[in-house]
């Protein structure tokens, strides 16, 4: 029985078309589908016992899948995209995200042709596993304040690895704990006792025959993380290395290369390229916040409509939670996000196809706004998917609460997101830079690409908002406009306070949490712009266009309502013109509602995937809740093992013993 048909018909868009513009494609949608249901069919990938695993127990568990996976991989002869789709839908973080994420990326990136050439064919057929080990215990956002040392020995052609320090000890690196054979290491290079900046060292650290630790090298896990299954099937690790040498040609020598003689040879590719694997992985986390928010909001729109509370007369229904409006304003935006954060990865990621592609040939002149736009991205999509979970959460109640609602281990397992690949407050000041150097060229550089806007800076100064009714703020000329002058007078107001120091630094550090500001502005700006490019795009499908459109203003105008004090204070909005805003948005919900349930749908998410009683297809919630919790251990039997031995005897002691 379908719980939830009443819902699916109130819809006014064809959903099968409306799954393919979320995949992107036809091709994509179905090669997504093939391994949803593949993933979704096969017992080995089960997953709802996860979070009662001890910690061996459910690393042991992860290997059994990976090697699964891997099985599939080759004997299906499945495609790099199919693969790809396939560890989305077996949803369980592997050492093989890092070997395949990271490891292979930072050789490719930043290895010699020569180096890819030896190293590659091993890494891809799987024949040694990698990690990308770069940061330590005492320093994971400082690059540079890296402390392992690279030191090279001109008598052998060797370098010498060597962590000098407690705090030099690699720290995080996935796949280091106990499964990588080598990993791509950073470290101070050192020729000559001088200095020469960070770099990529290729080194072995386990014995291909029997996985020991080879002598110098000490390995091991960082020990449990945040939350039950979640990250622990992970083996984030630890790692010192006590004088351990390497052949001279185990530096990844595309940025620099060091001769036999100890020479240090500068090629013209510039010296940001050895963070190049860093922007690959964070387009890449863009992609995947899309799927985590789309996840948690599939789970709280559905059991938002089965679940009703109050307002019940005459002995009829009660109400629907999701027609609350207090409920629509919490949930419908963090919808309208989910759609927001798919199109802007999906151009986020042909903007990093085309870097690729120009690093290949050495041309390096768009790598800077690659930077800033990964970063800003990757900081901006994972704060709001992380925030987003915990309000879905919120939003179904106490169910949500618990861990057969989905929502627990999602997040725990989603918001290290918020902090890896760069911790999202040093990501947008990264951004903040960015544009500040952007506005001080003004003069004599026209900006391009995400700043365009800027070169237009005079006149987004002057205009003020032409807005008069609600119905005016459906235009998408009036809602950039007013994201772009936000952007571009809070990113001049900046530069201006950051003149009056006279030391850029120190105006840097006093004014970060304005610069920040900036950054959100900005990279908001990208997001809407983005959808509204999107929607000029030819999408076929009865209604799809015009749902989407909805969307496209729910995100906008929801944004412009949260940050309305931005808009007003730089004098672009009146008050009255941001109360305007707010009311088209509450209409824009009523136009969602009916949609809600098919606009979920059409993620096109297994019941597998979902992992959720609560974000059942069939919308099946009460039942299935009742069955699940009589499968918990603890109702294996009706006397709980422990009772006998410490409640019993406090339940038999004689009253006139207790004084309370
Ligand atoms: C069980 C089932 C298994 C299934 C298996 C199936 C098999 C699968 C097969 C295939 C599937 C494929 C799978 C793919 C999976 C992909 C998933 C990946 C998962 C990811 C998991 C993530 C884990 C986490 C990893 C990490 O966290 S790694 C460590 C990351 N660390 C950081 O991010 C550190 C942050 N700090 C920095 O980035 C920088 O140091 C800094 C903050 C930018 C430092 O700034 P500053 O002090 O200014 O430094 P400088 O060095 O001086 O640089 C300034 C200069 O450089 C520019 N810059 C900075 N960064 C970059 C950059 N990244 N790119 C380009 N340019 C950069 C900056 O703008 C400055 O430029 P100017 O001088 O011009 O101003
Ligand atoms: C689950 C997980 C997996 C990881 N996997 C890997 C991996 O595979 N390989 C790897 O090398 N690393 C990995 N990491 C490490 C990760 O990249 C770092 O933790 C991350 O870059 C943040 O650095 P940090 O821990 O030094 O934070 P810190 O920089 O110490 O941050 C602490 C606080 O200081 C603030 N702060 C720091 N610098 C500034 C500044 N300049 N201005 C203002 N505020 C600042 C931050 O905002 C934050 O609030 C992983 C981490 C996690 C949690």
């Amino acid at each position: 029985m379908d719980y939830l048909s009443d819902e699916r018909k109130k819809s006014d868009f064809d959903v099968e078309a409306m799954k393919v513009a979320w995949a992107g494609s036809i091709q994509e949608f179905q090669l997504s589908d093939r391994m949803a249901k593949l993933v979704a069919n096969d017992p080995v990938f089960e997953k709802f016992t996860r979070p009662m695993l001890g910690r061996k127990e459910l690393l042991k568990n992860t290997l059994r899948k990976s090697a699964h996976a891997w099985k599939l991989i080759i004997d299906l002869r499945l495609s790099e995209e199919e693969a790809k789709w396939l560890r989305l839908y077996v949803d369980e973080p592997a050492y093989t995200d890092l070997h395949w994420g990271m490891f292979i990326p930072a050789i490719e990136g930043q290895g010699t042709e020569e180096q890819k050439k030896k190293w590659l064919p091993l890494a891809k057929k799987m024949q040694i596993i990698g990690c990308y080990a770069q940061t330590e215990l005492g320093h994971g956002s400082n690059v540079q304040g890296l402390e392992t040392t690279a030191t090279f020995d001109t008598r052998t052609d060797e370098f010498i690895m060597h962590s000098p320090t407690l705090t030099s000890s690699k720290w995080w690196p996935g796949g280091l704990g106990k499964l990588s054979t080598h990993a791509v290491v950073y470290a101070r290079l050192i020729v000559g006792g001088q200095f020469h900046g960070v770099h990529g060292f290729i080194v072995q650290l386990r014995s291909l025959e029997d996985h020991s630790p080879l002598p110098g090298i000490t390995v091991g896990d960082i020990g449990l993380k945040f939350g039950n299954g979640a990250y622990n099937t992970m083996d984030n690790g630890v790692l010192r290395f006590d004088h351990v040498r390497i052949p001279r040609n185990q530096m990844l020598m595309r940025v620099s290369q060091v001769t036999k003689e100890g020479k240090i040879m500068q090629s013209d590719v510039p010296r940001q390229l050895i963070y190049g694997t860093m922007v690959y992985v964070r387009q890449t986390i863009v992609a995947d916040a899309s799927k985590a928010l789309s996840r948690a909001v599939c789970i709280a729109t559905r059991y938002s409509a089965v679940r009703r509370q109050f307002g019940s007369r005459d002995g009829g229904p009660e109400t629907q939670v999701i027609d609350y409006k207090t409920q629509q304003s919490r949930l419908f935006p963090l919808l309208a996000s989910a759609y927001a954060f798919r199109f802007v990865s999906e151009w986020l990621k042909s903007l990093y196809l085309d870097v690729k592609q120009r690093l290949e040939a050495n041309e390096f002149s768009t790598l800077p706004e690659a930077h800033a736009c990964t970063a800003g991205l990757k900081s901006l999509t994972t704060t709001a998917t992380a925030d987003g979970i915990e309000e879905c959460r919120k939003l179904c109640g106490g169910h949500g609460y618990l861990v057969s609602s989905g929502l627990p281990e999602l997040f725990a397992v989603y918001i290290p997101a918020c902090t890896y690949e760069g911790d999202n407050v040093v990501l947008m000041l990264q951004v903040a830079r960015f544009l500040v150097k952007t506005v001080s060229e003004l003069g004599h550089k026209k900006p391009v690409g995400t700043t365009a806007y800027m070169g237009r800076v005079a006149s987004l100064m002057q205009k003020n908002s032409a807005v008069q009714t609600a119905e005016g703020w459906l235009n998408p000329g009036a809602v950039v406009e007013a994201f772009e002058s936000r952007a571009a007078r809070m990113a001049v107001r900046c530069a201006q306070e950051l003149a009056k120091f006279g030391n850029p630094e120190e105006g840097f550090a006093e004014l970060a949490v304005d610069l920040v500001e900036v950054a959100v502005s900005h990279c908001q700006l990208i997001v809407v712009t983005k959808f509204f490019e999107k929607l000029q795009q030819d999408i076929p499908g009865k209604g799809v266009k015009e749902s989407l459109e909805v969307l496209c203003y729910v995100y906008a105008l929801f944004l412009l309502h949260k940050h309305q004090g931005d808009f007003l204070a730089t004098g672009y909005l009146t008050p009255k013109q941001a109360s305007l805003a707010n009311a088209q948005l509450r209409t824009l919900y009523s136009k969602v509602r009916p949609n809600a349930i098919a606009l979920v749908d059409s993620f096109s998410y297994t019941d597998h995937y979902l992992g959720s009683i609560l974000g059942r297809y069939d919308g099946n919630v009460y039942p299935k809740l009742y069955e699940a919790a009589w499968e918990d251990p603890l109702n294996d039997s009706d006397v709980i093992d422990g009772f006998h031995q410490y409640v019993q005897p406090i339940l038999k002691q004689r009253l006139h013993s207790a004084k309370l």
